[in-house]
């Protein structure tokens, strides 16, 4: 499905990041890292291996500590607030995980209903069925309210962990790796599933991926993350028309006649 194009203000980032650093030991992951999210645009952060898109993620959802730099998020900067702001905070993100992280022992309404129970305490009983209900029916996948997890397949878990993250009505969406260990029609399912939570929700997006046919399907820009610093960030175009030999390999095994 060809996405629609988004109008973005960039007077005013939803995420705004300077200057990020964070080493692990004498490892330094991420060395000067500035980045912008734009409201409503979905940011697709491209890059190799172990090069720190997850750790970046982790740093935006105050999983992590930045050893250096300014995170803002909602216009508030993480490392300078309290632990009950940064809960306050990471219920209008929405994190969703590589192994979509459900509850094997619970149904898919189980699932569904476990951070509305514990995020907001005074739902009726009739109010929690219909969040549970409508997600499912933005995710597709409405007949599997009563399954386990394990009756799923790969690609169904990945929709039910979105709809997890969509119950709480996040503001920002982080995808970490959403298609990893999809076949490529699950793929191109899964990646026109993150340009209608795009539309429906009104979500502004980071998308971890080094998937590239992901990259170009759901990205309005894509920032590419090489030797700790986004060293390319544009449309896709953009970014892989270069000869840099940093990137040109990558283009050229995504899409390998
Ligand atoms: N909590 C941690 N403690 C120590 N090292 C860590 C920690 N988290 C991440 N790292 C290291 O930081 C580096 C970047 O990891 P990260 O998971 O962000 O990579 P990535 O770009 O998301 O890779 P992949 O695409 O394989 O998921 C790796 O070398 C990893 O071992």
């Amino acid at each position: 499905m060809k996405k629609a194009a988004v109008q973005t203000d960039h007077n005013n980032p939803v995420i705004s990041i300077r200057g990020l650093k964070k080493a692990f030991q004498d490892y330094a992951v991420l060395r000067g890292i500035d980045l912008d999210l734009y409201q409503g645009e979905n940011l697709v952060v491209l890059g190799r291996s172990g090069t720190g898109k997850s750790v970046l993620i982790k740093i935006i959802s105050g999983l992590l500590k930045p050893d250096e730099g300014m995170v803002k998020v909602f216009g508030q900067d993480i490392a300078h607030i309290t632990e009950d702001d940064l809960q306050k905070l990471r219920i209008r993100i929405g994190f969703s995980f590589q192994n979509s992280a459900l509850y094997d022992s619970m149904t898919v309404r189980k699932n569904l209903e476990f951070p509305l129970v514990r995020n907001k305490r005074n739902l009726t009983r009739g109010e929690i069925n219909t969040a549970v209900e409508t997600v499912l029916d933005a995710v597709g996948l409405s007949q599997t309210i009563n399954q386990m997890p394990s009756e799923l397949s790969g690609g169904q878990r990945k929709r039910i962990g979105i709809a997890r993250t969509l119950i709480l009505n996040p503001e920002v969406m982080l995808y970490d790796e959403p298609t990893a260990g999809l076949d490529p029609i699950t793929c191109i399912e899964i990646n026109d599933l993150i340009n209608e939570v795009q539309q429906r929700y009104n979500t502004s997006s980071i998308i971890i991926t080094h998937d590239l046919t992901c990259a170009k399907q759901t990205g309005d820009r894509i920032a590419m993350l090489l030797d700790g610093q986004f060293q390319r960030t544009g449309t896709f175009d953009e970014v892989f028309n270069t000869t840099d030999s940093r990137v040109k390999p990558f283009y050229d095994y995504n899409f390998i006649e």
